[in-house]
C-alpha cells in the first residue's frame, strides 16, 4: 500500500520554481530518501508533504486520503513527524519533559521507550541543553519516534554527527525498518546506501531519478551529476 503520494507537487517562490511536478510515491514500511544538491527543492517538497509550506499546485495523499489542504497540526495527527535540520528541542526542559511535550503527554511507557532506543534513558532528568550535539540530534530523533508516527521525516538527521554517531543512528533506523514508513533527506551517501530502500534524487525541482539504491547510482543521468562525490 502507497502510504505517501504526490501528484505534480509543486512550489513557486516569485519567480523561482523550487519544486516543479513531482510525483512521487512511498510504500508503507520503506525506508526513502531524497537526496540531491543543496537548493534541488528536498526541504520544499518536504515542507509541502508535512504541511507547514503551502503547495503552489499539485496534491498530496497519505493512506487513500487527499490531505492537500490540511494544515500541519491536523497532518500530525494523522501520523505524521518532521524532525528538522535545526534541533528543536527545548534546552531548559529535561531529556523526559522534552519527550513527553513532543508526543502530546500520551504515552509514558512510548517515552520511555524511544529514550531507551537512543541510549538515553539514564538521563531521563538531565536537562536537554547539557547534552552534547550529538546527543541532542539523538533525542530529537526520540521525540519524532515517540510519537509512534506513521511516517518520519528526517531532515538530515546525521549532519553534524561523528562517524561513531553516525554508525548509532544507522542502527536505529534499521530498528525501526518495517515498523516505521520513512522520508529520509540526507547529504550523506553511505548512509542513503546503507539504508535506503529506494531513492529519489531531486535537481533543480525535478526528478532527476528514482528507484533502488542500485538503479539510482547506476543510472548514467545520476553518474553524470553526482558520481565520484563523496556528498551530492
Ligand atoms: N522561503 C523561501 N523563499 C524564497 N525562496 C526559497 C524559500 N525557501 C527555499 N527557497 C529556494 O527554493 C530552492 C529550493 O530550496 P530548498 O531549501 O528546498 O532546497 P534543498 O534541496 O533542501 O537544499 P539544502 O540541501 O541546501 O537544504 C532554493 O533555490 C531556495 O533558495
Amino acid at each position: 500500500m502507497m502510504l505517501l503520494e504526490t501528484k505534480l507537487l509543486t512550489k513557486i517562490y516569485g519567480g523561482l520554481t523550487a519544486v516543479e511536478a513531482v510525483d512521487f510515491s512511498l510504500r508503507q514500511g520503506l525506508v526513502h530518501a531524497l537526496i540531491g544538491p543543496n537548493g534541488a527543492g528536498k526541504s520544499t517538497f518536504v515542507g509541502m508533504v508535512s504541511g507547514r509550506t503551502p503547495a503552489t499546485s499539485g496534491e498530496v495523499w497519505f493512506d487513500g486520503q487527499n490531505i492537500s489542504a490540511w494544515p500541519a497540526h491536523k497532518r500530525m495527527r494523522l501520523g505524521m513527524a518532521y524532525t528538522f535540520q535545526i534541533t528543536a528541542i527545548y534546552a531548559r526542559l529535561s531529556l523526559f519533559e522534552n519527550i513527553a511535550l513532543a508526543q502530546g503527554m500520551r504515552d509514558q511507557d512510548a517515552a520511555l521507550d524511544a529514550l531507551g532506543r537512543v541510549g538515553l534513558d539514564e538521563r531521563l532528568d538531565q536537562l536537554a541543553g547539557d547534552l552534547s550535539y550529538g546527543h541532542q540530534r539523538l533525542l530529537e530523533f526520540a521525540m519524532g519516534v515517540a510519537q509512534s508516527p506513521r511516517l518520519l521525516i528526517l531532515d538530515e538527521p546525521t549532519q553534524g554527527l561523528s562517524e561513531s554517531e553516525i554508525a548509532g543512528f544507522n542502527t536505529l533506523i534499521r530498528s525501526l525498518a518495517g515498523e516505521t514508513t520513512i522520508l529520509l533527506i540526507e547529504h550523506n551517501m553511505d548512509v542513503v546506501m546503507s539504508l535506503a530502500d529506494e531513492v529519489t534524487v531531486l535537481q533543480q525541482g525535478r526528478v532527476l531519478s528514482s528507484g533502488t539504491p542500485e538503479t539510482v547510482s547506476a543510472d548514467p543521468l545520476v553518474q553524470d551529476a553526482y558520481l565520484g562525490r563523496e556528498t551530492c
